[in-house]
């Protein structure tokens, strides 16, 4: 029976940006990928359509889906809503609902987008990084969270970060097992020295490395420290193992060493379930003008057809279609390099397409 591939759009340019990936999901299905389609709702969408941003309904095909590929929630007509209901709830819920606690985001650099990148070409040539970012639990689902009456005039708002033995556990040895196929090193991230559930983290990935890989070289660096050397000497990282928060915002800096946060996908793992999506929101910015990026979704795609759909060949068709475009000179706006052809997001996507076709 064919597997369920299940296409969230959400808000902004996430719904530009998955029908390119669409294409290429309809190319892998004319190339023998045995896989239907089938769309939901989430975020403001969601909201707009059905009062809440992640409908019962969207987690009850996600779970019958083999996985879902998600473009992005959010948006500046939302933010006048309760974070309650925002559209980045609907993206934390599904998150939680499929315990997708393994949130994996390469940063590699394109040779023929070394240019493109705000930092010296001889910092980021060849760079190719690993985030490993913990995606369930951590300060954005921790208990308390509110904002309260203080009664006299003042308010107080506040978060909770909690990690628990397991969930670090668990993590770490993701980030183990991608390192012993990489260059087998992990630097695992923290604030140790101030957040004693960060003491925890550390102490939790040290006794698991000792324990289970000692062959994989394991260091530990301070957020702070961490965030400087990504931009001071990238080449220093292969695999970062870090927390929710930290690693949102570090991979987020780490895109930027590829020229553009439209190039970095993802993919969002949990033991029984998985989705993949671009690292990036919805860019309200540039939403609905056809520009934006669609290459991180489209190697989200790759990604996976590579670890979901087991279609290892199709995926590096994908991949190799992707330095094909890149090869011809297309660029759209946020990684455009004098002398190279602009395109906007569509022009982008048939041209992946051609590419697939062509090879
Ligand atoms: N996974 C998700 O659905 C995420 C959703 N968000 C939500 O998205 C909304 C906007 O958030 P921002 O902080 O502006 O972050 P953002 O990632 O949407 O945009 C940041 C900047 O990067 C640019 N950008 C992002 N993706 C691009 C692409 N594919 N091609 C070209 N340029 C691109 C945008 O134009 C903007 O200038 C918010 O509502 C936020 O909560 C933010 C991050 C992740
Ligand atoms: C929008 C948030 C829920 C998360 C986020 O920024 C991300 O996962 O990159
Ligand atoms: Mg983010």
């Amino acid at each position: 029976m064919a597997k369920k591939v299940l296409v969230l759009p959400g808000d902004g340019i996430g719904q530009e940006i998955t029908a390119e990936a669409v294409k290429v999901l309809n190319w892998a299905i004319q190339n023998g990928a045995d896989i239907t389609l089938e769309e939901g709702l989430i975020g403001g969408t969601a909201y707009d359509a059905t009062g809440t941003p992640l409908p019962a309904e969207t987690i009850t095909q996600a779970k019958a889906a083999q996985a879902v590929l998600l473009g992005a929630v959010g948006g500046t007509k939302w933010e006048p809503l309760d974070i309650s209901v925002r559209p980045e709830k609907g993206l934390l819920g599904i998150r939680k609902a499929l315990d997708l606690y393994c949130n994996l985001r390469p940063a590699a650099v394109y040779p023929q987008l070394a240019d493109a990148s705000t930092l010296k070409k001889e910092v980021v040539a060849g760079i190719d990084i690993m985030v490993v970012r913990e995606l369930s639990s951590g300060i954005y689902f921790g208990q308390p969270r509110g904002v309260e009456d203080l009664g006299d005039g003042r308010k107080k708002g506040f978060n909770t970060l909690v990690y628990t033995t397991d969930e670090i556990e668990r993590i770490a040895r993701k980030a183990f097992e991608a390192a012993r196929k990489r260059s087998n090193r992990v630097c695992s991230v923290d604030k140790a020295n101030v957040l004693e559930s960060t003491e925890l983290w550390r102490e939790v990935v040290s006794d698991l490395h000792k324990r289970e890989y000692a062959d994989v070289e394991l260091s530990h660096m301070y957020v702070d420290n961490a965030a400087m050397q990504l931009i001071r000497n990238p080449r220093q990282f292969d695999v970062i193992v870090t927390t929710n928060m930290f690693g949102d915002i570090l991979s987020d800096a780490a895109s930027m060493l590829t020229g553009s946060i439209g190039m970095l996908p993802s993919a969002s793992l949990g033991d029984q379930f998985a989705l993949y999506e671009p690292i990036h929101g919805s860019a309200p910015d540039i939403a609905g003008k056809g520009i934006a990026n669609p290459l991180a979704t489209i190697l989200s795609v790759a990604m996976m057809l590579r670890y979901s759909l087991e279609l290892p060949q199709l995926a590096d068709g994908v991949e190799a279609a992707v330095v094909t475009v890149l090869d011809q000179g297309l660029r759209t706006a946020d990684i455009m390099q004098p002398g190279m052809t602009q395109v906007g997001t569509a022009q982008m996507g048939d041209a992946v397409l051609a590419a697939l076709n062509n090879a």
